[in-house]
C-alpha cells in the first residue's frame, strides 16, 4: 500500500443484485468495513416498489443505463434497446421479478469450467439458492424460508392465464407446479421476487439490513472511473460523485457494475486485451484477452395473438381501467398491479418433448409493442419466446477513454444459426398450442407473425426482424481454469492481486432463464470465498 491510507476494509463498486448480496454477507459474516459506490441515485422512486411499476420505469427510461447495440448483422443489419439498471438495487429493482434458478446442467457446466478443486457444482449452488429464498410456497431440497429474499407465486390467476395453463398441457407439457424444482420441463406459475404487494429487490433483502450494521457505508451517484493499481495490486478507486472526483483506498476492491459496466471498468483500467487497448492509449496493467469477451444473452421472440374482449390485462393497464388498477393496488395492494402481471410461463424443448427445456415462455396477457405495456384496445397475448441455451456469444469493447461514454455492446443475436433455428421451431410449437381447446376459445387471432408466414424461411424472417434481448447480458469477465479467464474460480482477477469481480459477468456460460436469482447466488458464494480467503470472518 503506497502512502494513502487505507480508508475501508473493502470497496463494493455498484449496489446493483450482486453488490447488495456482497454487502449483506460481508456485514452478515465478517467485521470488515464496507464502502459500496452506486453511479445511480437511491432506490426512493415508490414505482419502484410497486410489482407493476417496472413497465412505466422503462417506458420512460427512468433509473436506467440506457444504450443501443450496434448494429446486429443477423437481426437485418439494426440495432436494439438495450438497458440495466441505474439505481439502488440495480437490475433487481427495474426489472420483471421473474425468479429462476436455472438447470442442473448449467450449474455442472461452471464447475467444469472452474476445473478440479473448485466448488461450482449444482449442489454447492443450491445451498446458496436455499439460503437466499424465503418461500412463501415451497420447502424442500429446492427451496428455503428462513433467507431474506422474498418470493411469492401469484395470488389467483387470471382466466387468460389458466387457459395458456390448461392449453399448454392438452399440447402434451405437463403441469409443473415448480420449475425450479427438480425439473425445469412443463407449464407453471411464475414465482416472483415481490411478496404483499411490494418488490422484493436485492437492495431490500441484503443491502439495508447490511446498512443497519453500521459497517457498511452507501454512496450514491458516484460513478467509479477507474481502479486504482499500484504494482499489480488493486489498492482503491477514482470516482467522480456530484461533479467532484474522488479517492478511495482499500485493501480489496470487488467490482460488482454487472455484465457491460464491469468489463468497461476493468478496461478503462488497463486490464484487458493488450492490443486493443494500447490503440486507444490505455496503460496496460495485464493484458487479459477476454474481458468483455463470451457476452451471453436471452433473444426473445414475441409472439402475439388477439382474444376475446374482457380477457387478460389490455384494459386494465390503460385509461380507466389503469386508474382503478392502481387505486385497488392503493387499498388492499392486491390485483394486477401487486405482481409482475405475468401469471405463467412453460418451459419445452419444441424439438423433443421429453428433454430438459431449450425455450422459456411467458405468457404476458396483454398485446404490447414495446413488450412492457398494453398498445391498443384490442385484447391479446404476447407469448415471449426466449431462447435457454444460446451458442451465439459477442462482446463489450471500449470505444473511447471517457468513462462517461457507453462501451460498444454487441450481443451478436443468432450469430449462430442454431440459435435461429431453435426460434423458428418454438413458433411452430406454440402455433400447436394456439389451436388447443382451452386456448383455441379465447384466442381470436394470431396477429405475428400471422398466418400468411408459414415457411421456415418466412418464419425465420420475422424472427430476425422482431427478436429483442430478454436484457440478460452475462459472461463478460469468464470465470475459468484456464489462461484465458479473466476471473479464477474464486473469482479473484487473474494478474492484478486484491482485486475481485462478483457480478452476473462472471458467468461462463449463462444460465436457463432469468439471470437475477443466479447472479445473487453466485455472489453469496464468491463473498464467502472472499471471507475465508481474507480471513475477515
Ligand atoms: C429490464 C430488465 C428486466 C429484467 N427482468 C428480469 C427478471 O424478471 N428476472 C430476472 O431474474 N432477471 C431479470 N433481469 C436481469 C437481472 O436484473 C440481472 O441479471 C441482474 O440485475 C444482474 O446483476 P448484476 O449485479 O450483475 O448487475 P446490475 O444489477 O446491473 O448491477 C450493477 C450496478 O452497478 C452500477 N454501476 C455500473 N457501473 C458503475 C460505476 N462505474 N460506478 C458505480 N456503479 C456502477 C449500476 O448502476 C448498477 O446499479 C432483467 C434485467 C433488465 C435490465
Amino acid at each position: 500500500m503506497p502512502k494513502q491510507a487505507k480508508t475501508c476494509d473493502v470497496i463494493v463498486i455498484g449496489a446493483g443484485a450482486a453488490g447488495c448480496v456482497v454487502a449483506g454477507r460481508l456485514a452478515e459474516r465478517s467485521t470488515a468495513s464496507v464502502v459500496v459506490l452506486e453511479a445511480g441515485l437511491n432506490d426512493f422512486d415508490p414505482l419502484i416498489h410497486i410489482p407493476a411499476g417496472f413497465a412505466k420505469i422503462l417506458q420512460k427510461d427512468w433509473h436506467v443505463w440506457a444504450y443501443d447495440t450496434a448494429l446486429q448483422k443477423q437481426l437485418d443489419g439494426t440495432t436494439r434497446r438495450y438497458r440495466s439498471g441505474r439505481v439502488v438495487g440495480g437490475g433487481s429493482s427495474i426489472n420483471a421479478m421473474c425468479y429462476v434458478r436455472g438447470q442442473k446442467q448449467d450449474f455442472d457446466r461452471w464447475q467444469e469450467a472452474a476445473g478440479e478443486g473448485a466448488s461450482w457444482d449444482f449442489e454447492t449452488m443450491l445451498r446458496h439458492f436455499r439460503a437466499q429464498e424465503c418461500n412463501d410456497t415451497f420447502h424442500d431440497r429446492f427451496h428455503g424460508i428462513d433467507g431474506p429474499l422474498r418470493i411469492s407465486l401469484p395470488k389467483g390467476i387470471n382466466a387468460l392465464n389458466a387457459g395458456c395453463l390448461k392449453a399448454f398441457q392438452e399440447a402434451g407439457l405437463p403441469y409443473n407446479p415448480d420449475y425450479n424444482g427438480e425439473s425445469q420441463r412443463g407449464v407453471s406459475p411464475v414465482q416472483g421476487n415481490y411478496a404483499d404487494g411490494r418488490r422484493c429487490s436485492a437492495a431490500d433483502a441484503f443491502l439495508r439490513p447490511a446498512l443497519r450494521s453500521g459497517r457498511v457505508e452507501l454512496r450514491t451517484s458516484a460513478t467509479v472511473t477507474r481502479i486504482l493499481i499500484d504494482k499489480g495490486r488493486a489498492i482503491g478507486v477514482e470516482y467522480v460523485s456530484r461533479g467532484k472526483r474522488h479517492r478511495l483506498f482499500a485493501g480489496q476492491v470487488v467490482v460488482s457494475s454487472g455484465a457491460i459496466h464491469t468489463p468497461k471498468l476493468l478496461m478503462l483500467s488497463g486490464i484487458g486485451a493488450a492490443d486493443q487497448l494500447t490503440g486507444l492509449g490505455v496503460q496496460i496493467r495485464h493484458d487479459s484477452p477476454e474481458v468483455g469477451q463470451n457476452l451471453a444473452d436471452h433473444p426473445i421472440v414475441p409472439l402475439k395473438a388477439f382474444c376475446r374482449d374482457g380477457f387478460g390485462y389490455q384494459r386494465s393497464a390503460q385509461g380507466l381501467g389503469a386508474l382503478a388498477t392502481g387505486l385497488r393496488y392503493l387499498l388492499t395492494k392486491t390485483g394486477p398491479a401487486a405482481s409482475n402481471a405475468i401469471d405463467t410461463v412453460s418451459y419445452f424443448d419444441p424439438q423433443d418433448p421429453a428433454a430438459e427445456p431449450s425455450i422459456q415462455c411467458y405468457h404476458a396477457p396483454i398485446i404490447s409493442e414495446d413488450g412492457l405495456s398494453p398498445s391498443g384496445k384490442q385484447a391479446g397475448v404476447t407469448f415471449e419466446l426466449v431462447v435457454l441455451q444460446p451458442q451465439s456469444r459477442g462482446s463489450i469493447t471500449l470505444g473511447s477513454l471517457d468513462p462517461r461514454a457507453m462501451p460498444r455492446i454487441d450481443p451478436n443475436f443468432f450469430g449462430e444459426t442454431q440459435d435461429l433455428d431453435l426460434a423458428v421451431k418454438s413458433v411452430r410449437y406454440m402455433r400447436d398450442v394456439m389451436t388447443q381447446p382451452s386456448l383455441q376459445r379465447i384466442l381470436t387471432a394470431e396477429v405475428a407473425p400471422g398466418i400468411e408466414r408459414q415457411s421456415d424461411a418466412e418464419l425465420a424472417q420475422w424472427v430476425r426482424r422482431v427478436a429483442t434481448t430478454m436484457w440478460h447480458p452475462v459472461g463478460t469477465c469468464r470465470m475459468g481454469a484456464d489462461d484465458r479467464a479473466v476471473v479464477d474460480s474464486r473469482l479473484r482477477v487473474n494478474g492484478i492481486e486484491n482485486l475481485r469481480v462478483i457480478d452476473a459477468s462472471i458467468m461462463p456460460n449463462i444460465t436457463s432463464g432469468n439471470t437475477n436469482a443466479p447472479t445473487m447466488a453466485l455472489a453469496r458464494h464468491g463473498t464467502d470465498m472472499m471471507i475465508d480467503d481474507l480471513c475477515l470472518a
